[in-house]
């Protein structure tokens, strides 16, 4: 969720900082990104964790370990061994690395929301915009999206698609080297759709205020926390100012403003139904979800489901956005790996048509249908048998695999700080104190050839294919969603709609390619927000069909 952004010893224009900037509430990197803020607690107290020493001439390590982050970590461990303090992205951190980095995530006693809480004065916003279910440590959003909207993804599939299929159609179209110079803009209406017709319904997706306010929301978040007001008076000014004065109520009403009318139609037709002792037939989407267990999730009214709305759009649609621009930008990066996902892709609806006609043909010979045409409107629907249904994405291991090993090679190399609550012993005797943070060393991690099979420094899209590691498999060894009680609930809907996009860019383009290639680098590991600084050039496969015809 929180998306995040780094700080550098370098100073960032505000312009920058606030495109660059993070976005929801579960991931934290805003907490480093809320740079300079000043914290004399963050080191753990234990004697017995070395300091990194400084290079001659500077006053933090932010200068060293910008220059070239794998290369510090990498002296670091081997320097000081899994467990060392920094002073780095602007905050004093303990960092941990290695299979030590699974207790932070699997111990009750260290908490990420503190950590984000603590330089941005999260919970304060969080407060303003929910007037229920407030408690930080509420476990509610979690259990919501827990309940209803992993368990219904089969359900949600098809409408996820027609959304991310209509603004691919619409906004990149048919064509050969289209320039498109704003990726990330294109994407994050997609998302935006994608989840407002999950959350809110259809009939919300269409409309665009709610959609912009879906992607505003992010940035005035974003901008909030990432004031550059150094210490404790910034979080101290956030948590006074905006527990009242919050940005984000704008977009709660404008929410309440699209949704009332519907939950009153909803409310009218479900009276009618009952009336004439007719089942009424249930929207699926969380908004109604959210209606029929207004008792037991404790809403207060519909400002309150409102608010509860937003905070699973600040934790979802810029995360999912950002992750699907950059899925494009690796498809450009690696144009060989198009056509063997393409191909997956082919062979796997193929083989659902082909499984499907069985089931046809044995419904049609045991004589429960008279003829193909019973089939129609009805789930083996003839129609129907190309679609990417949750079955069919999920039998495409390829493009899974693709998607795991961006998050991996991507991964931020210091990130997902978790504060400790009170003094926590690691399994090495290392202690770390209560009010420092605990700062992740995804390097140690996604670069170990134990954990992650050989050349682990080179992209390998299929490195996890055939093995039980799924996008989606939260563990010690694939920290991108973090794991444990905490570990992000909304992965599967993120997984799905990643490889939905990826598989809609396949099947639609042939060809993506990066505007400045001398940008690839940098656009590979990019942090989250980043801005990326070049577009993408799509061709579509009807172009180049009909360019080899002529
Ligand atoms: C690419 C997309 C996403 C990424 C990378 C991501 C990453 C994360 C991470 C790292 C955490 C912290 C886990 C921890 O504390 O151990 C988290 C928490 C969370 N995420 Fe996500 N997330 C994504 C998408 C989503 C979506 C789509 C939703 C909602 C539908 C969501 C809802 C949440 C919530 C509610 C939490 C807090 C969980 C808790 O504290 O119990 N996230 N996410």
């Amino acid at each position: 969720m929180l998306g995040l952004v780094y700080s550098s010893s370098v100073a960032i224009p505000s312009d920058i900082l606030k495109a660059a900037l993070p976005i929801g509430i579960g991931l934290a990197s805003a907490a480093y990104l809320t740079m300079k803020v000043v914290n004399n607690d963050g080191f753990s107290t234990d004697k017995s964790i070395p300091m990194v020493q400084l290079r001659s001439g500077d006053t933090t390590h932010d200068a060293e370990f910008f220059e070239d982050q794998d290369k510090f970590l990498a002296h670091c461990e081997e320097t000081y061994g899994p467990v060392f303090n920094c002073q780095v992205l602007g905050q004093k951190f303990t960092v941990v690395s290695g299979p030590l980095a699974r207790e932070i995530f699997m111990t009750e006693d260290f908490s990420f929301m503190d950590a984000v809480d603590e330089v941005t004065g999260l919970q304060s916003f969080v407060n303003s915009i929910i007037k229920s279910n407030q408690d930080p440590d509420s476990k509610m959003i979690h259990e919501i999206i827990r309940d209803n909207i992993s368990p219904n993804l089969p359900l949600f599939t098809p409408r996820i698609v027609e959304q991310l299929r209509m603004t691919v159609e619409k906004e990149l179209g048919d064509g050969e080297g289209k320039l498109v110079e704003n990726p990330l803009r294109i994407f994050q209406n997609m998302i935006a759709g994608a989840m407002a017709s999950v959350f809110m319904g259809l009939e919300v997706a269409k409309n665009q205020k709610v959609l912009d306010t879906f992607i505003d929301c992010t940035y005035d978040f974003g901008q909030v926390v990432t004031e550059n007001k150094k210490s404790f008076w910034h979080t101290f000014g956030n948590r006074a100012k905006y527990g009242v004065m919050n940005p984000l109520r704008k977009h709660v009403n404008v929410m309440v403003e699209a949704a009332t009318p519907i939950i009153l139609e909803r409310r009218r037709q479900e009276a009618k139904a009952v009336e004439n002792g007719q089942e009424y037939k249930r929207p699926l989407d969380i908004m109604q979800r959210f209606l029929d267990n207004f008792e037991k999730y404790g809403f207060v009214d519909i400002e309150d489901i409102c608010g509860h709305l937003l905070i699973l759009v600040l934790a979802s649609v810029h995360t999912t956005s950002d992750t699907s621009t950059n899925l494009c930008y690796y498809l450009g990066a690696y144009p060989q790996y198009i056509e063997p996902l393409y191909k997956e892709q082919q062979e796997v609806l193929a083989q659902i048509a082909k499984e499907r006609q069985l089931e046809r043909q044995s419904k049609l010979d045991a004589g429960e249908v008279t003829s193909e045409r019973d089939f129609e409107g009805t789930g083996l629907d003839p129609r129907r048998d190309s679609d990417f249904s949750a079955a069919a994405i999920k039998r495409m291991v390829r493009m899974d695999s693709f998607v795991r090993e961006i998050f991996r090679f991507r991964a931020e190399r210091l990130t997902l700080a978790h504060k400790a609550r009170r003094n926590v012993v690691l399994s090495n005797g290392v202690v770390i104190s209560k009010g420092s943070k605990a700062i992740i060393n995804m390097r140690s991690i996604n670069q170990d050839s134990g954990m992650q099979g050989e050349d682990p420094t080179e992209f390998q899209p299929w490195r996890f294919v055939g093995k039980p590691k799924s996008a989606t498999k939260a563990s010690g060894d694939y920290l991108a969603f973090g794991m444990g009680r905490h570990a992000c609930p909304g992965r599967f809907l993120a997984i799905q709609e990643l490889k939905t996009v990826g598989s809609l860019m396949v099947s639609k383009y042939s060809k993506i390619e990066i505007q400045d290639p001398s940008q690839t680098k940098k656009i590979l590991l990019s942090r989250l927000g980043e801005p990326l600084g070049t577009g993408l050039i799509f061709t579509s496969r009807s172009s180049s069909s009909a360019e080899k015809s002529a």
